[in-house]
């Protein structure tokens, strides 16, 4: 029987130990995508809630029994034999040892060495947002002493990935607090995007953040950084953002925001509906907090991001 035009409901979990790190398997050699590395998981049943088919592969399969399960991301691929969609959830307590039930190769890894091993295509943006945290902090400043100060209170909450957009400042000013910055983020392991007017040889951040004015205008990615993401406002950028093959996108305003008064916000709804149709980690930004993260998880988002909710402690 042709597989043709199948559409298939998967669940797939990031399996987390207490060091972090992730589990990862083999697919058997001739299955479809075999010999490549997977996340385990497998086929939604008929009438099957997808936590409980989840619980079910995991336990088939690697022999453990979920106790906390998060929404990751939704990935829909279309494999020309069959289209699959990727119901990835983040899996960060469960019962048992974890074993290969059905004879395939099993290792835990670290997120960063995940670029080590072939997964199929589907899953690039499952590793991105299984390397991502839940939070980027959006750093400003009036002044270099308040960029600064800024910055050591966003740390202070444990953010570990920033965003320089530190504007209008005199250029030797921004290259004092931008070295100041970058030295921080070096020493606490935090990975820093750069969205400023600096020259491009003082930059040597990990990452570049492009405002929807630089994505609309960028053909490719940009070479040479480890982390690309962009600011989004509606599905055109969001789709611009995932056809560049950036790593992840912002979206805003998902609330009313006191610092853009004039824009309509998406609203929760909106920002789910929206992320039904891409395949990128997409902070939810514009009028959230902290406490807003469940429900950002929920609609299908990586997480928070913002400027003033990690100024304050927490
Ligand atoms: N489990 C899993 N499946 C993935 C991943 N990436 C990806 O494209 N897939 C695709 O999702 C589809 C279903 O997965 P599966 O083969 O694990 O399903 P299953 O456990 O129910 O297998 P079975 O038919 O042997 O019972 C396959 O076409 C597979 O290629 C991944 O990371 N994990
Ligand atoms: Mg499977």
């Amino acid at each position: 029987m042709s597989n043709h035009n199948q559409h298939l409901h998967v669940a797939v979990g990031v399996i987390r130990d207490n060091d972090g790190r992730i589990l990862i398997t083999q697919r058997a050699k001739h299955a479809h995508q075999g010999g490549l590395w997977e996340f385990p998981g497998g086929k939604l049943e008929a009438d099957e809630p997808v936590q409980q088919a989840l619980a079910r592969e995991l336990a088939e399969e690697v022999g453990i029994q979920v106790e906390t399960a998060t929404p990751l991301i939704k990935i829909n691929h279309d494999y020309g034999d069959r289209h699959v969609l990727l119901d990835v959830w983040n899996v960060s307590a469960f019962a048992g040892q974890a074993r290969g039930c059905e004879g395939q190769a099993m290792r835990w890894i670290d997120a960063e060495q995940l670029k080590e091993f072939t997964f199929p295509a589907a899953n690039i943006p499952i590793i991105a947002a299984a390397q991502l945290p839940h939070y980027y902090a959006i750093l400003e400043g009036r002044s270099a002493t308040e960029a600064l100060d800024n910055c050591q209170r966003i740390l202070a909450n444990g953010v570990k990935l920033l965003q320089f957009r530190v504007k209008s400042l005199p250029i030797a000013d921004l290259q004092t607090v931008f070295e100041q910055v970058s030295q921080l983020c070096r020493q606490q392991q935090v990975s820093l995007l750069v969205n400023a007017d600096l020259p491009v040889d003082t930059v040597n951040a990990q990452g570049l953040h492009l405002s929807s004015r630089a994505l609309l205008a960028c053909h490719e990615r940009p070479n040479g950084y480890r982390w690309v993401a962009a600011s989004c406002h509606n599905l055109d950028e969001l789709q611009h953002a995932e056809a560049l093959g950036l790593d992840f996108a912002v979206l805003a305003p998902i609330q009313a925001t006191a610092s853009h008064p004039d824009a309509t916000p998406l609203g929760w709804q909106a920002l789910s509906e929206l992320l039904d149709h891409i395949n990128l980690p997409v902070f939810a930004l514009g009028g959230l907090g902290r406490h807003d993260l469940n429900r950002a998880l929920a609609a299908g988002a990586q997480g928070i991001a913002g400027i003033s909710t990690f100024l304050a402690a927490d």
